[in-house]
Protein backbone atom coordinates (compact mmCIF):
# COMPACT_ATOMS: atom_id res chain seq x y z
CA UNK A 1 0.00 0.00 0.00
CA UNK A 2 1.26 3.76 -0.84
CA UNK A 3 -0.26 7.00 0.90
CA UNK A 4 1.00 10.30 -0.45
CA UNK A 5 1.07 13.52 1.68
CA UNK A 6 1.09 16.40 -0.34
CA UNK A 7 2.42 19.73 1.59
CA UNK A 8 5.54 18.80 4.21
CA UNK A 9 4.24 21.57 6.40
CA UNK A 10 3.19 20.96 9.81
CA UNK A 11 0.41 19.28 9.49
CA UNK A 12 1.57 16.99 6.66
CA UNK A 13 4.87 16.41 7.85
CA UNK A 14 3.23 15.41 11.12
CA UNK A 15 0.52 12.59 9.47
CA UNK A 16 3.27 11.13 7.46
CA UNK A 17 5.07 10.53 10.61
CA UNK A 18 2.62 9.09 12.31
CA UNK A 19 1.79 6.93 8.76
CA UNK A 20 5.23 5.73 9.31
CA UNK A 21 5.96 5.07 12.93
CA UNK A 22 2.31 3.23 13.30
CA UNK A 23 3.54 1.28 10.24
CA UNK A 24 0.26 1.80 8.61
CA UNK A 25 1.33 1.49 4.96
CA UNK A 26 4.75 0.19 3.69
CA UNK A 27 5.59 3.56 1.19
CA UNK A 28 4.39 6.87 1.87
CA UNK A 29 5.79 9.82 -0.59
CA UNK A 30 5.84 13.89 0.60
CA UNK A 31 5.31 16.29 -1.62
CA UNK A 32 6.36 19.97 -1.49
CA UNK A 33 6.18 23.18 -3.62
CA UNK A 34 9.60 24.56 -1.45
CA UNK A 35 12.50 22.91 -3.02
CA UNK A 36 13.79 20.10 -0.63
CA UNK A 37 11.77 20.31 2.15
CA UNK A 38 10.14 17.14 1.49
CA UNK A 39 13.02 15.18 0.41
CA UNK A 40 14.52 16.35 4.02
CA UNK A 41 11.45 15.90 5.98
CA UNK A 42 11.39 12.28 4.58
CA UNK A 43 14.74 11.58 5.55
CA UNK A 44 14.26 12.70 8.82
CA UNK A 45 11.57 10.71 9.42
CA UNK A 46 13.40 7.95 8.02
CA UNK A 47 16.76 8.40 10.10
CA UNK A 48 13.97 8.46 13.52
CA UNK A 49 13.06 4.68 11.90
CA UNK A 50 16.01 2.61 14.09
CA UNK A 51 15.27 4.89 17.03
CA UNK A 52 11.04 4.18 17.12
CA UNK A 53 11.82 0.54 15.71
CA UNK A 54 9.64 0.69 11.85
CA UNK A 55 10.05 -0.06 9.04
CA UNK A 56 7.64 2.20 6.60
CA UNK A 57 9.58 3.96 3.77
CA UNK A 58 9.50 7.76 3.33
CA UNK A 59 10.24 9.57 0.21
CA UNK A 60 10.42 13.43 -0.60
CA UNK A 61 9.48 15.41 -3.80
CA UNK A 62 9.82 18.52 -4.95
CA UNK A 63 6.60 18.93 -7.21
CA UNK A 64 7.36 15.87 -8.94
CA UNK A 65 4.15 14.03 -8.92
CA UNK A 66 5.38 10.94 -10.27
CA UNK A 67 6.68 9.30 -7.88
CA UNK A 68 3.10 9.52 -6.28
CA UNK A 69 1.98 6.90 -9.00
CA UNK A 70 -0.63 4.30 -8.02
CA UNK A 71 -1.15 5.82 -4.90
CA UNK A 72 -4.48 4.02 -2.74
CA UNK A 73 -4.72 6.97 -0.70
CA UNK A 74 -3.92 11.00 -0.94
CA UNK A 75 -3.72 13.38 1.72
CA UNK A 76 -3.57 17.01 0.29
CA UNK A 77 -2.73 19.45 3.28
CA UNK A 78 -0.85 21.89 0.81
CA UNK A 79 -2.07 25.67 1.42
CA UNK A 80 -1.70 28.36 3.44
CA UNK A 81 -2.53 28.02 7.21
CA UNK A 82 -4.14 31.08 8.78
CA UNK A 83 -3.02 33.71 11.13
CA UNK A 84 -4.43 35.21 14.06
CA UNK A 85 -7.30 37.45 13.26
CA UNK A 86 -8.19 35.33 10.32
CA UNK A 87 -11.28 33.15 9.42
CA UNK A 88 -10.66 29.59 7.75
CA UNK A 89 -12.85 31.23 5.01
CA UNK A 90 -10.08 33.99 4.62
CA UNK A 91 -7.38 31.04 3.05
CA UNK A 92 -10.06 30.38 0.06
CA UNK A 93 -8.61 32.57 -2.61
CA UNK A 94 -5.39 31.26 -2.41
CA UNK A 95 -6.13 27.73 -1.35
CA UNK A 96 -8.85 26.83 -3.83
CA UNK A 97 -5.94 27.26 -6.72
CA UNK A 98 -3.09 25.21 -4.99
CA UNK A 99 -5.83 22.43 -3.75
CA UNK A 100 -7.07 22.86 -7.79
CA UNK A 101 -3.92 22.13 -9.24
CA UNK A 102 -2.90 19.13 -6.73
CA UNK A 103 -5.56 17.76 -7.33
CA UNK A 104 -5.34 17.36 -11.35
CA UNK A 105 -1.53 16.35 -10.63
CA UNK A 106 -2.46 13.48 -8.69
CA UNK A 107 -5.60 12.31 -10.53
CA UNK A 108 -3.29 11.87 -13.49
CA UNK A 109 -0.67 9.64 -11.53
CA UNK A 110 -3.13 8.20 -9.03
CA UNK A 111 -6.87 7.66 -10.70
CA UNK A 112 -8.15 5.50 -8.71
CA UNK A 113 -6.87 7.61 -5.53
CA UNK A 114 -9.16 7.96 -2.16
CA UNK A 115 -8.48 11.45 -1.76
CA UNK A 116 -8.41 13.31 2.20
CA UNK A 117 -8.76 16.43 1.95
CA UNK A 118 -6.68 19.13 4.68
CA UNK A 119 -6.76 22.43 3.23
CA UNK A 120 -9.10 25.25 4.92
CA UNK A 121 -11.78 26.11 4.48
CA UNK A 122 -11.84 22.59 4.69
CA UNK A 123 -15.65 22.24 3.67
CA UNK A 124 -15.02 23.66 0.37
CA UNK A 125 -11.42 22.61 -0.14
CA UNK A 126 -13.39 18.81 -0.41
CA UNK A 127 -16.01 20.94 -2.81
CA UNK A 128 -12.87 21.96 -4.88
CA UNK A 129 -11.16 18.26 -4.97
CA UNK A 130 -14.46 16.85 -5.72
CA UNK A 131 -15.30 18.56 -9.03
CA UNK A 132 -12.05 18.82 -10.10
CA UNK A 133 -11.09 14.95 -9.50
CA UNK A 134 -14.38 14.31 -10.69
CA UNK A 135 -14.18 11.14 -8.29
CA UNK A 136 -16.88 9.66 -6.53
CA UNK A 137 -18.02 11.17 -3.60
CA UNK A 138 -17.49 8.51 -1.35
CA UNK A 139 -13.71 9.25 -2.19
CA UNK A 140 -12.97 12.58 -1.90
CA UNK A 141 -13.57 12.91 1.80
CA UNK A 142 -12.49 16.11 4.39
CA UNK A 143 -10.80 15.43 7.63
CA UNK A 144 -12.34 17.72 10.36
CA UNK A 145 -14.94 15.71 12.34
CA UNK A 146 -12.09 13.39 14.13
CA UNK A 147 -10.00 16.39 15.35
CA UNK A 148 -13.22 18.59 16.19
CA UNK A 149 -14.49 15.23 18.05
CA UNK A 150 -11.33 14.94 19.18
CA UNK A 151 -10.66 18.10 21.13
CA UNK A 152 -14.24 17.84 22.23
CA UNK A 153 -13.11 14.58 23.83
CA UNK A 154 -10.63 16.07 25.73
CA UNK A 155 -11.89 18.82 27.18
CA UNK A 156 -14.87 16.36 28.61
CA UNK A 157 -11.95 14.14 29.87
CA UNK A 158 -10.15 17.15 31.41
CA UNK A 159 -13.50 18.58 33.52
CA UNK A 160 -14.00 14.32 34.33
CA UNK A 161 -10.90 14.09 35.20
CA UNK A 162 -11.15 10.62 33.04
CA UNK A 163 -9.15 9.40 30.79
CA UNK A 164 -9.94 10.34 26.77
CA UNK A 165 -10.05 6.91 25.63
CA UNK A 166 -13.64 6.37 27.58
CA UNK A 167 -15.11 9.17 25.95
CA UNK A 168 -17.52 8.40 22.94
CA UNK A 169 -18.86 11.34 20.77
CA UNK A 170 -20.47 12.85 17.57
CA UNK A 171 -20.14 16.32 16.12
CA UNK A 172 -21.24 17.16 12.69
CA UNK A 173 -21.98 19.77 10.21
CA UNK A 174 -19.15 22.21 8.79
CA UNK A 175 -15.92 22.66 10.21
CA UNK A 176 -16.46 26.49 11.10
CA UNK A 177 -17.71 28.14 14.45
CA UNK A 178 -20.60 26.48 13.23
CA UNK A 179 -20.15 22.99 13.96
CA UNK A 180 -22.20 21.01 15.87
CA UNK A 181 -21.22 18.98 18.79
CA UNK A 182 -24.11 16.29 19.83
CA UNK A 183 -24.44 16.16 23.64
CA UNK A 184 -27.12 13.82 23.40
CA UNK A 185 -24.82 11.48 21.24
CA UNK A 186 -21.73 11.80 23.81
CA UNK A 187 -21.19 9.12 26.57
CA UNK A 188 -18.19 8.49 28.71
CA UNK A 189 -17.81 4.39 29.22
CA UNK A 190 -21.55 3.91 27.89
CA UNK A 191 -22.93 6.61 30.48
CA UNK A 192 -24.67 9.97 28.74
CA UNK A 193 -22.54 12.36 29.47
CA UNK A 194 -25.64 14.57 30.44
CA UNK A 195 -25.55 12.53 33.33
CA UNK A 196 -22.00 13.34 34.40
CA UNK A 197 -21.86 16.84 34.00
CA UNK A 198 -23.48 19.97 35.10
CA UNK A 199 -25.24 21.67 31.59
CA UNK A 200 -23.57 24.88 31.74
CA UNK A 201 -20.14 23.45 32.02
CA UNK A 202 -21.34 20.84 29.15
CA UNK A 203 -22.03 24.17 27.08
CA UNK A 204 -18.86 25.98 27.58
CA UNK A 205 -17.17 22.89 26.71
CA UNK A 206 -19.43 22.74 23.46
CA UNK A 207 -18.55 26.50 23.27
CA UNK A 208 -14.58 26.11 23.42
CA UNK A 209 -14.70 22.89 21.15
CA UNK A 210 -16.54 25.32 18.28
CA UNK A 211 -13.58 27.72 18.28
CA UNK A 212 -11.03 25.34 19.24
CA UNK A 213 -9.15 25.90 16.00
CA UNK A 214 -9.22 29.63 16.89
CA UNK A 215 -7.64 29.32 19.98
CA UNK A 216 -4.57 27.44 19.19
CA UNK A 217 -4.14 29.97 16.20
CA UNK A 218 -4.28 32.76 19.01
CA UNK A 219 -1.65 31.08 21.32
CA UNK A 220 0.88 30.07 18.79
CA UNK A 221 0.42 32.45 15.60
CA UNK A 222 -0.25 29.83 13.12
CA UNK A 223 -2.66 26.79 13.30
CA UNK A 224 -2.50 22.85 15.19
CA UNK A 225 -0.76 20.08 13.78
CA UNK A 226 -0.54 17.43 15.80
CA UNK A 227 -3.75 16.71 16.41
CA UNK A 228 -4.60 17.52 12.60
CA UNK A 229 -1.92 15.15 11.36
CA UNK A 230 -2.85 12.11 13.59
CA UNK A 231 -6.65 12.42 12.34
CA UNK A 232 -5.41 12.55 8.95
CA UNK A 233 -2.85 9.69 9.89
CA UNK A 234 -6.23 7.56 11.44
CA UNK A 235 -8.64 8.20 8.15
CA UNK A 236 -5.83 6.80 6.11
CA UNK A 237 -5.48 3.84 8.23
CA UNK A 238 -9.60 3.23 8.50
CA UNK A 239 -8.83 3.11 5.16
CA UNK A 240 -5.71 1.04 4.17
CA UNK A 241 -6.82 -1.89 6.92
CA UNK A 242 -10.39 -2.13 5.40
CA UNK A 243 -11.22 -1.47 9.43
CA UNK A 244 -15.24 0.09 8.97
CA UNK A 245 -14.42 2.42 11.76
CA UNK A 246 -17.36 5.06 12.09
CA UNK A 247 -16.03 8.53 12.17
CA UNK A 248 -18.01 12.09 10.79
CA UNK A 249 -16.34 13.26 7.50
CA UNK A 250 -16.81 15.64 5.54
CA UNK A 251 -18.66 14.36 2.25
CA UNK A 252 -21.03 15.84 -0.67
CA UNK A 253 -24.24 14.74 0.98
CA UNK A 254 -27.02 13.96 -1.45
CA UNK A 255 -30.23 14.27 0.33
CA UNK A 256 -29.27 12.59 3.69
CA UNK A 257 -30.31 14.45 6.70
CA UNK A 258 -32.50 16.48 4.27
CA UNK A 259 -29.31 18.48 2.57
CA UNK A 260 -28.80 18.17 -0.87
CA UNK A 261 -25.24 19.16 -3.09
CA UNK A 262 -23.71 20.70 0.25
CA UNK A 263 -20.51 19.39 1.62
CA UNK A 264 -20.86 18.76 5.34
CA UNK A 265 -19.43 16.52 7.76
CA UNK A 266 -21.42 13.62 9.03
CA UNK A 267 -21.21 10.43 10.57
CA UNK A 268 -20.20 7.21 8.36
CA UNK A 269 -18.51 4.03 7.91
CA UNK A 270 -14.84 4.14 6.73
CA UNK A 271 -13.14 1.12 4.99
CA UNK A 272 -11.39 0.41 1.76
CA UNK A 273 -13.64 2.34 -0.76
CA UNK A 274 -13.86 5.45 1.50
CA UNK A 275 -17.16 6.05 2.67
CA UNK A 276 -18.82 2.43 2.35
CA UNK A 277 -21.91 4.04 4.15
CA UNK A 278 -23.58 7.45 5.47
CA UNK A 279 -25.31 6.94 9.06
CA UNK A 280 -28.47 8.86 9.73
CA UNK A 281 -29.12 9.99 13.14
CA UNK A 282 -32.16 11.36 13.93
CA UNK A 283 -31.91 14.50 15.03
CA UNK A 284 -34.43 16.66 16.98
CA UNK A 285 -35.69 19.64 16.23
CA UNK A 286 -32.51 21.81 18.29
CA UNK A 287 -30.14 19.60 16.41
CA UNK A 288 -31.22 19.69 13.12
CA UNK A 289 -31.80 23.45 12.82
CA UNK A 290 -27.94 23.86 14.21
CA UNK A 291 -27.43 21.31 11.31
CA UNK A 292 -29.14 23.72 9.21
CA UNK A 293 -27.46 26.92 10.28
CA UNK A 294 -23.87 25.09 9.46
CA UNK A 295 -25.25 24.43 5.89
CA UNK A 296 -26.18 27.47 5.32
CA UNK A 297 -22.67 29.37 6.25
CA UNK A 298 -21.18 26.18 4.23
CA UNK A 299 -23.21 27.11 1.28
CA UNK A 300 -22.59 30.88 1.52
CA UNK A 301 -18.52 30.06 0.92
CA UNK A 302 -18.94 27.63 -1.46
CA UNK A 303 -21.09 30.24 -3.58
CA UNK A 304 -17.46 32.00 -3.19
CA UNK A 305 -15.76 29.47 -4.73
CA UNK A 306 -17.99 28.76 -7.97
CA UNK A 307 -17.42 32.79 -8.73
CA UNK A 308 -13.23 32.04 -8.40
CA UNK A 309 -13.67 28.94 -10.71
CA UNK A 310 -15.86 31.10 -12.78
N1 LIG B 1 -9.01 20.36 8.36
C1 LIG B 1 -8.47 20.68 9.51
O1 LIG B 1 -9.01 20.32 10.56
C2 LIG B 1 -7.20 21.44 9.56
C3 LIG B 1 -6.77 22.10 8.45
N2 LIG B 1 -5.58 22.78 8.45
C4 LIG B 1 -5.19 23.40 7.20
O2 LIG B 1 -4.15 22.62 6.61
C5 LIG B 1 -3.34 23.45 5.78
C6 LIG B 1 -1.87 23.23 6.10
O3 LIG B 1 -1.57 23.70 7.38
P1 LIG B 1 -0.05 23.65 7.92
O4 LIG B 1 0.55 22.34 7.61
O5 LIG B 1 -0.05 24.14 9.31
O6 LIG B 1 0.63 24.76 6.98
P2 LIG B 1 2.18 24.89 6.60
O7 LIG B 1 2.38 26.25 6.08
O8 LIG B 1 3.02 24.41 7.72
O9 LIG B 1 2.34 23.83 5.40
C7 LIG B 1 1.71 23.97 4.18
C8 LIG B 1 2.68 23.42 3.13
O10 LIG B 1 2.01 23.42 1.86
C9 LIG B 1 3.02 23.65 0.89
N3 LIG B 1 2.43 24.05 -0.39
C10 LIG B 1 1.88 25.24 -0.74
N4 LIG B 1 1.48 25.21 -2.01
C11 LIG B 1 1.76 23.98 -2.49
C12 LIG B 1 1.56 23.33 -3.73
N5 LIG B 1 0.99 23.96 -4.76
N6 LIG B 1 2.00 22.06 -3.86
C13 LIG B 1 2.58 21.40 -2.85
N7 LIG B 1 2.79 21.97 -1.62
C14 LIG B 1 2.37 23.24 -1.47
C15 LIG B 1 3.87 24.74 1.52
O11 LIG B 1 5.13 24.86 0.88
C16 LIG B 1 3.95 24.25 2.97
O12 LIG B 1 5.09 23.45 3.19
C17 LIG B 1 -3.84 24.88 6.01
O13 LIG B 1 -4.72 25.25 4.97
C18 LIG B 1 -4.58 24.77 7.33
O14 LIG B 1 -5.57 25.77 7.46
C19 LIG B 1 -4.78 22.81 9.55
C20 LIG B 1 -5.18 22.17 10.70
C21 LIG B 1 -6.43 21.47 10.80
O1 LIG C 1 -8.02 26.59 12.99
C1 LIG C 1 -7.44 26.46 11.90
O2 LIG C 1 -7.24 27.37 11.10
C2 LIG C 1 -6.92 25.10 11.55
C3 LIG C 1 -8.00 24.15 11.77
O3 LIG C 1 -8.86 23.98 10.94
C4 LIG C 1 -8.13 23.59 13.11
O4 LIG C 1 -7.15 23.49 13.86
O5 LIG C 1 -9.26 23.24 13.46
Amino acid sequence: MKVTVVGAGNVGATCADVLAYREVVNEVVIVDIKEGVAEGKALDIWQKAPINSYDTRTVGSTNDYTKTKDSDVVVITSGLPRKPGMSRDDLIQTNAGIVKQVTESIIAQSPEAIIIIVSNPLDVMTYQAHITSKLPRTKVIGMAGILDTARYRAFLAEALNVSPKDIQAVLMGGHGDSMVPLPRYTTVGGIPVTELIEEDKLEAIVNRTKTGGGELVKLMGTSAWYAPGSAAAQMVEAIVKDQRRVFPVCMKLEGEYGIDNCYLGVPVILGKNGVEKVIELQLNEDEMKLLKDSEGHVREVMSVLDRING
